[in-house]
């Protein structure tokens, strides 16, 4: 095969221009909230056993003859809450084609790359976009899981997805992929920033900020998943760079999922206690999700403001993700240039 720029003799296949791609990649959401949607997206999502480790028969089991009888109706009335009706689509969705878009203007006067975004479950899937890279030249593709703090049943699994992906490919592109940027300085100011912010615009001074972030099972800390430690980094340095105290900036863990026990404290049950014991001013933060979703707008912004207040706490606020904002974009940024490094002239 020949590069695109010297002719190519006659007969030969064409061979496009080549170029770098860019994937970022969030987790996924359903392409509607009824019943067969939710069902679809939660069979791909639970079925991965990034996700759930458990012994396979017991969990097909488990899985079909429980959960996607149930779960789909009633996640589907939370996804309800949350849905953009003029778009027919989730917020994640939203958000995670902004964040792509946002990236492709960043690189809008460099023909050589093409920037994407897909999702692991759902739509637009892993495979349909990388093989849309590699049909349009892309020889080197980056894969940017929009994962600060990396976990198996999150960045891992995107890797999986792409290199299954790959298998099918005859002229496969070379790899790369964004590591975790968990503790990386650009993060950590961005979210201090965004938090600065939007504490400025609230009418009460929370005494406890909680720092949030979606729990995995216990066991996956003790087979040695470094979720956990990063999670707490980032915490600790969010902490320093605002100068709170380990009282004031709590790091908790959300949406438990299941009997088993998860990563402690869980979030639901500070809310309460602290509640209980007397704290009136509450926020909290999620920086482990890069973009908001139904675990933050739900869940917390929900459920946890409905848990607050029962337990007699006065104000609550639910800190915004970096989304698609300046901050959130120069994260995005900053990550990618770093790891193209060598693929393109600054
Ligand atoms: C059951 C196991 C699950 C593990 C482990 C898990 C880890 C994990 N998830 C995220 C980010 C998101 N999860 C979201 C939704 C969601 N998560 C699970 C289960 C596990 N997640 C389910 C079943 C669902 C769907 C909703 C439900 O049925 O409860 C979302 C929101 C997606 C959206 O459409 O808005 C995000 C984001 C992380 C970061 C993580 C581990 C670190
Ligand atoms: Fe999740
Ligand atoms: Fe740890």
């Amino acid at each position: 095969m020949n590069a695109a720029s010297s002719p190519l003799p006659q007969g030969h296949p064409p061979v496009a221009p080549r170029r770098v791609g860019v994937l970022v990649v969030n987790l996924g959401t359903p392409d509607a909230t009824d019943y067969w949607s939710m069902r679809r997206y939660l069979k791909e999502f639970l079925s991965d056993r990034r996700v759930i480790e458990e012994n396979r028969v017991k969990w097909w089991l488990i899985l079909n003859a429980i959960i996607l009888t149930f779960r789909p109706g009633r996640k589907g009335k939370d996804y309800d809450k949350i849905w953009d009706r003029e778009r027919n689509e989730s917020p994640l969705r939203t958000i995670t084609r902004s964040q792509g878009e946002k990236l492709a203007a960043v690189f809008a006067n460099n023909p050589d790359v093409m920037v994407d975004w897909a999702m692991r479950y759902g739509n637009p899937s892993i495979p349909s976009r990388l093989q849309a890279m590699q049909k349009a030249g892309c020889d080197r593709i980056l894969l940017v899981p929009l994962y600060p703090q990396y976990c198996a049943a999150t960045s891992a699994t995107v890797c999986d997805k792409a290199f299954d992906a790959l298998k099918e490919m005859r002229w496969q592109p070379a790899l790369r992929v964004a590591p975790p940027y968990h503790d990386d300085p650009v993060y950590i100011e961005a979210l201090a920033v965004s938090m600065e912010q939007q504490l400025a615009k609230l009418s009460f001074e929370p005494e406890v900020i909680l720092a949030s972030f979606h729990g995995v099972p216990q066991d996956y800390l003790d087979q040695g998943d470094p979720y956990h430690c990063q999670c707490a980094k980032t915490t600790r340095l969010l902490r320093e760079r605002l100068g709170m105290s380990a009282d004031k900036l709590r790091l908790t863990f959300q949406s438990r999922f299941g009997i088993a026990e998860w990563l402690k404290p869980y979030t639901d049950e500070t809310v309460k206690a602290l509640a209980a014991g007397g704290v009136k001013n509450l926020a909290i933060v999620t920086p482990g999700f890069s973009a908001d979703c139904l675990e933050t707008l739900e869940e917390i912004a929900g459920e946890n403001a409905e848990y607050f207040h029962h337990a007699g706490g006065q104000n609550f606020a639910a800190i915004a993700c970096l989304n698609d904002t300046p901050e959130g974009m120069r994260v995005i940024e900053s990550v990618v240039r770093r790891e193209l490094m060598g693929w393109i002239n600054s």
